[in-house]
């Protein structure tokens, strides 16, 4: 078996009395490309934080390449890249100055690679020689994502790297993220509200719910095998099915459950009276997840 390239186990963090993170149990395998889901707030960027050793977590522990976070080598520590929400560059420097002054840390830097994104990324003549600060938002999210590109990281790690860019630009960047992942063997993972560009690239999702992952696996078996059932009470209680994900009681006596279910046990549920079964899409599945 691999080494997962990320383990995270039993983390938790709160902030003040606000519990957070409450036992996130985490695997990544290499070469896959995982989409994290939650709401606003369920704390996919302190999660990413704390795995990435940024954010002290209160308990639990995380590895990198097998490396526990909090004693990581210089090797494993040059392959990882991350784009934070907020990209903090140095907004004094013209985007040329701050790509050579990281190209100096980095062993790995792939100088070819960078010059190709530059000039597939707007980034003429003009763009290199401004001082950051007067990029737009968009502007600074590619350059922030040519930076965590540039060393050819094994583990890409992008919270929400989407947010300002056109859709060209986010096109564009999902192109290289999966051409990256190809070509590289990346592991990627990286946090979105927006679940269409994560049909086209996540491999694998996770969603963050309640400060625990609660339900994670490879998109396309998720979306194949959950299923929103409603009944009553009773009748959704005999079924004991094996997969539960999550239960809603409604004021009528009503109950849904999201459950995985097998083509043949869909099937049966579907043929019995008194019961709704339904297919989910990914934003269905969002919602009955984090509801
Ligand atoms: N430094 C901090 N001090 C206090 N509370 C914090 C701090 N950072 C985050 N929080 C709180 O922790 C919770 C989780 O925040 P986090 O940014 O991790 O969520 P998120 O899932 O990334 O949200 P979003 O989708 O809105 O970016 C929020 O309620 C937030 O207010």
């Amino acid at each position: 078996m691999k080494t997962p390239i990320v383990h995270v186990a039993g983390l938790h963090k709160a902030f003040g009395k606000q519990p957070v993170l409450q036992g996130v149990n985490w695997t990544i395998e290499p070469g896959t490309i995982v989409g994290l889901l939650g709401r606003n707030g369920a704390g996919k960027s302190t999660l990413l934080e704390c795995l990435l050793g940024l954010r002290e977590a209160d308990r639990g522990a995380c590895t990198l390449l097998g490396e526990p976070v909090t004693a990581l080598s210089d090797t494993v520590r040059a392959n990882i890249g991350y784009v934070p929400q907020k990209s903090e560059l140095f907004e004094w420097m013209t985007p040329i100055q701050m790509l050579d002054y990281f190209k100096a840390l980095y062993p790995r830097w792939n100088a070819q690679k960078v010059t190709s994104l530059l000039a597939r990324w707007g980034f003429d003549a003009q763009a290199c020689g401004k001082p950051i600060s007067k990029l737009s938002g968009g502007e600074k999210q590619r350059l922030s994502i040519i930076r965590a590109l540039a060393h050819d990281p094994a583990l890409l790690v992008l919270d929400e790297p989407v947010a300002s860019l056109d859709p060209v630009g986010r096109r564009d960047f999902l192109h290289e993220l999966v051409n990256d992942v190809i070509e590289h063997d990346t592991t990627v993972i990286f946090s979105t509200h927006i679940l269409s560009d994560l049909e086209r690239v996540a491999l694998d999702v996770a969603f963050l719910q309640n400060g625990q992952i609660a339900l994670q696996g490879a998109l396309d078996e998720l979306l194949e095998s959950a299923s929103r059932i409603s009944g009553d009470a009773g009748a959704i209680d005999a079924l004991r099915l094996q997969r539960e994900v999550r239960r809603h009681g409604h004021a009528d006596g009503s109950v849904t459950v999201l459950a995985r279910l097998s083509a043949e046990e869909d099937a049966q549920l579907r043929a019995r009276t008194g019961l709704k079964v339904d297919t989910l899409s990914l934003e269905d599945l969002f919602v009955e997840v984090t509801r």
